[in-house]
């Protein structure tokens, strides 16, 4: 997020209110491998391949697995189909009189990136597809012009029109009651608008490809299937909208809230020409905090009506058509966008699960136009984190069991930071939708519901490599050339799809609790091409590029020059040059010939890689192809992975009650599917269980680390194992930490295999009340021994997961004893499978202990259960957390970490 000026530009922004509007409905588009959208289509067709038509029009896409976009003209007529409405509509524009049609606009539309002949993309502007106001910088003056002499239809003047258009906004949030007054209110644009497509460079060097403004009578079908867009109830029950101002004048609005240190949006003006004109929603029924998906009951028949009048099938071909046209007449009491339609693919169930099996799935589809409701797919849990423009939560499929983590940003109609914040989501959408690799967050999709953007995301559990830092400290180097190689293997393959990260820092790398590192967070990534350049400032300013805050010409060596500052970060725990406050940093790079500090603890190699990384000249760095060839990274190579294994409860768990071991991948989502609008009403499964799988092989694993070097980062992995228990639903609360959540930790194992893995000493936990401590069953616990391999700690210490899933629940009353409560890993799942709390073990009777403590014999009742750090933190408060775990894991031996417990040495 744009670290300075947040609260003074927003309060800028917020006191010239402008009316921004939306249509953000119609706008989350697929961005398949596949092409063949219209751009300045209202519409988009979804086919789905092998499907047939007759399944129904259930609500979601989470049982598709594939759903890509296809052609109008170019869709088969038996094959089933999907699409979404772009919506037309006018805004008032404060204390503007007037509104003018504007251009279309595609909110992560295929048409944002397109492949080109010879395999290069082109970055297309986000045009909108709404009446926009008037000081809207994509509207030029010849379109105004057309527009005050050729008023709305049905308008007077266009001074009504504006002022109508506050009405209709109003009035989009009652979406049950009929308007007759908005039918009145609909703009259209003058024929002469409606010309072709062209395609410009703008001032910021995208390519722009400049649609005409659509009304909805105005777009005819192109294809056999009709568009729904001819309706003018779509027209007067969707969205009306009105664009909002140039992303030139918000980017450096900042947003109250973030997560992610020293980030930046430089966004000056180059960044016009990039920007997408974005259409806002009025500030609609729902909170930031609502669940996209709700009870079924919820669901009316009027949402099902509507879907059927989007139906692209709606002509009167398909076999709904009967249902479409009952269903017509009822459509007038509805004005909610339209959902989705849930065609014949079957629900994304894993072929183990109760409710899976084809027939199965698609009769439930079938069934769902019957039904009050397809029931709830995906729900919104955990608060993972907090981001620049929006919150990041764990999602939960409670038909299939995965996760996936929830991007949600709230759009708000009056709020400017809402038009940066869909600004951003639509070029990471646009640009996560393209790609696919294992240190990449793979995206799923993403759906606009209500107010609210949704973008589904693999979940990656261990958090960012920042909070990792602050909480453990500093990488070692076996972790370092680990993690720099699997950074660096993400964007050798950005880079080689022209797409320049622009981002890259600890903030934004994501860790799995297997050593896997993800690149995320592509807010500010672009594609680029040979020609042009990305024109935008954007960065952190501790990790930017010197080139990029000197001149606007940069290209992917930025990203060399950020992985360089982020070694440094991973090494020091800071970045380079953060002694500097932010406009400082800034000179310090730009205009300074230093390096910053080298780490010494850093080999040469280390050092050199480091060197090559941070040369100002961007000629002379190196490529991420390049250095993958460097001995810091090459001779990191992928091991065995053996360590964490902190699954035998789980996987126990898993096999006896579900035996659903293969839902815990989380790559049965069915990246690129998921792009639609719906209601709070309905429900979008986004699951697929034939989506490639790219969750695993990392270039290289952390795990097989642990046995070259102890670290404090080597002990805290090992950790993940042996304290953790589950106890009962009725346990201690679940506090929404951001690192936390078990998807990971659920890796299937059979129970053989968690058998092999006992040992004599082996920790239970039996049952327990509540109130009590947990008795654990402790043989006589060896002595620490630093030599002790990370096999034999987890080879000693696995039973200890093998507890009752009843085992006594947290206590708060131990807490609140002021036993000893500190935590020395996060990355702890707060749920099982079957929703049970999980909690961890421990020492009781005991303050913090210092260095070089140890635990002997330990006997049942040394251990307390604690449900999780945070609520450590808040017994603990004047201790500081991160510093306890730091000092913690710095001084443990590894048995220690293992047990833990009274006594010393
Ligand atoms: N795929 C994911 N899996 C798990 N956690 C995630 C995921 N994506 C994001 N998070 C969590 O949410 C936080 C915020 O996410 P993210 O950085 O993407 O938001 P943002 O608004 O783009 O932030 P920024 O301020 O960097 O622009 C992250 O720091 C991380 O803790």
């Amino acid at each position: 997020m744009p670290w300075w000026g947040k609260s003074s530009k927003d309060g800028k922004r917020k006191a010239r209110k402008g009316c921004v509007v939306d249509t953000v409905h119609g706008k989350l588009r697929i961005f398949s491998e596949e092409k063949g959208l219209r751009f300045g289509s209202t519409s988009v067709i979804y086919q789905h391949p092998s499907t047939p038509l007759q399944a129904s029009c259930y609500q979601s896409f989470s049982g598709n697995p594939i759903v890509q976009p296809v052609s109008l003209q170019g869709g088969h007529p038996s094959t089933t189909r999907r699409f979404y409405s772009e919506n037309v509509g006018s805004k008032r524009t404060g204390r503007e009189n007037f509104c003018q049609p504007s251009l279309l606009s595609s909110f992560a539309k295929p048409g944002h990136i397109v492949d080109t002949p010879d395999g290069k993309y082109i970055d297309m502007e986000f045009m909108t597809a709404s009446v926009s106001t008037y000081n809207s910088s994509v509207c030029d003056d010849s379109n105004r012009k057309q527009f005050l002499t050729n008023p709305v239809p049905g308008h007077g003047t266009s001074r009504k029109t504006a002022t109508n258009c506050s009405s209709r906004l109003k009035l989009k949030d009652k979406s049950a009651i009929p308007s007759k007054k908005n039918s009145r209110d609909i703009l259209r644009p003058s024929n002469s608008l409606l010309n072709k497509p062209s395609v410009s460079i703008s001032p910021g060097g995208s390519i722009v490809l400049k649609i005409p403004p659509v009304s909805a009578s105005f777009i005819a079908p192109r294809s056999s299937i009709s568009n729904p867009l001819v309706t003018p109830r779509r027209v007067i029950r969707c969205q009306q909208f009105v664009s909002g101002k140039s992303h030139a004048n918000t980017s450096l609005l900042s947003s109250g809230h973030h997560s992610t240190p020293g980030s930046c949006h430089i966004s000056g003006q180059s960044s016009v020409g990039d920007v997408p004109e974005l259409i806002y929603r009025q500030h609609g029924r729902c909170s930031p905090e609502s669940s996209p998906t709700v009870s079924p009951t919820m669901t009316s028949a009027g949402t099902r009506s509507r879907f059927n009048s989007l139906h692209p099938l709606g002509a009167g071909a398909s076999p709904e058509a009967h249902i479409l046209k009952s269903d017509d007449r009822n459509r007038q009491s509805h004005k909610l966008p339209l959902p989705p339609v849930r065609t014949s693919s079957p629900v994304p169930t894993m072929p183990s699960s109760p409710t899976s099996g084809n027939s199965q799935n698609v009769q439930s589809s079938v069934e769902a136009d019957n039904l009050p409701s397809p029931g709830p797919r995906w729900k919104k849990g955990l608060l993972l984190g907090r981001g620049t423009f929006g919150h990041v939560y764990l999602g939960f499929n409670n038909e299939s069991g995965d996760m996936c983590a929830m991007k949600e940003v709230t759009l708000y109609s009056d709020d400017p930071k809402s038009k940066e914040s869909a600004h951003q989501l639509c070029q990471e959408i646009a640009l996560l939708s393209r790609l696919r690799h294992p240190n990449i967050v793979q995206y799923y999709g993403s759906e606009m519901v209500d107010d609210n953007i949704y973008i589904y995301l693999e979940y990656v559990s261990g958090g960012s490599i920042h909070k990792v830092l602050q909480v453990y400290g500093p990488l070692r180097e076996a972790a370092l050339r680990s993690f720099t190689k699997q950074i660096l293997s993400g964007l050798a393959y950005l880079h080689a799809k022209n797409t320049v990260h622009r981002d890259v820092k600890g903030a934004n790398i994501l860790l799995q609790p297997g050593g896997c590192v993800k690149l995320a967070d592509f807010g500010m990534a672009k594609h680029i091409t040979e020609e042009i350049g990305p024109m935008s400032f954007k960065g952190s300013p501790y990790w930017i590029a010197p080139e990029v805050i000197r001149s606007s010409n940069a290209d992917v060596s930025v990203d060399i020059w950020s992985l360089g500052c982020t070694l440094i970060e991973m090494a020091t725990g800071k970045p380079p040059w953060s002694q500097y406050e932010g406009v400082a940093a800034l000179f310090k790079i730009s205009n300074s010939n230093e390096l910053p500090p080298i780490p010494d603890s850093l080999s040469e190699e280390g050092k050199d890689f480091i060197r090559k990384c941070l040369q100002r000249d961007p000629l002379q760095r190196p490529t991420a192809a390049q250095l993958l060839e460097h001995p810091f990274v090459k001779s990191s190579s992928p091991l065995e992975r053996h360590t964490l294994s902190p699954e035998p409860v789980e996987a126990m768990h898993l096999a006896t009650n579900s035996g659903n071991l293969q839902s815990r991948n989380p790559q049965f989502l069915d990246p690129g599917a998921i792009h639609q609008i719906r209601d709070s009403r309905t429900v979008t499964p986004i699951s697929n269980a034939h989506s490639p799988k790219n969750t695993a092989s990392p270039v290289s694993s952390f795990a097989n680390l642990l046995p070259q070097q102890q670290s404090p980062w080597n002990m805290s992995a090992t950790k993940l194992t042996p304290i953790l228990t589950s106890h009962g639903a009725s346990g201690s609360s679940i506090p929404n930490g951001p690192d936390i959540g078990a998807i990971q930790f659920h890796s299937p194992r059979s129970p053989k295999h968690m058998s092999e893995r006992l040992s004599p000493t082996s920790i239970s936990t039996p049952r327990a009340s509540p109130s009590a401590s947990i008795p654990i069953s402790v043989g006589n616990v060896r002595p620490s021994h630093h030599s002790q391999s990370p096999k034999h700690r987890c080879d000693r210490l696995s039973p200890s997961l093998n507890s009752s899933p009843h085992a006594a629940s947290s206590s708060s009353a131990h807490l609140a004893e002021g036993n000893v409560s500190f935590s020395y890993h996060t990355k702890c799942p707060t749920k099982n499978m079957h929703g049970h709390p999980i909690s961890m073990l421990w020492p009781k009777h005991s303050s913090y202990p210092g260095p070089n403590t140890s635990y002997h014999n330990v006997k049942p009742g040394m251990f307390q259960q604690v449900p999780h750090i945070s609520q450590v933190t808040t017994i603990h408060s004047s201790v500081k957390r991160d510093q306890i775990i730091r000092n913690f894991l710095e001084n443990r031996t590894e048995s220690e970490l293992d047990i833990g417990g009274p006594g010393r040495d």
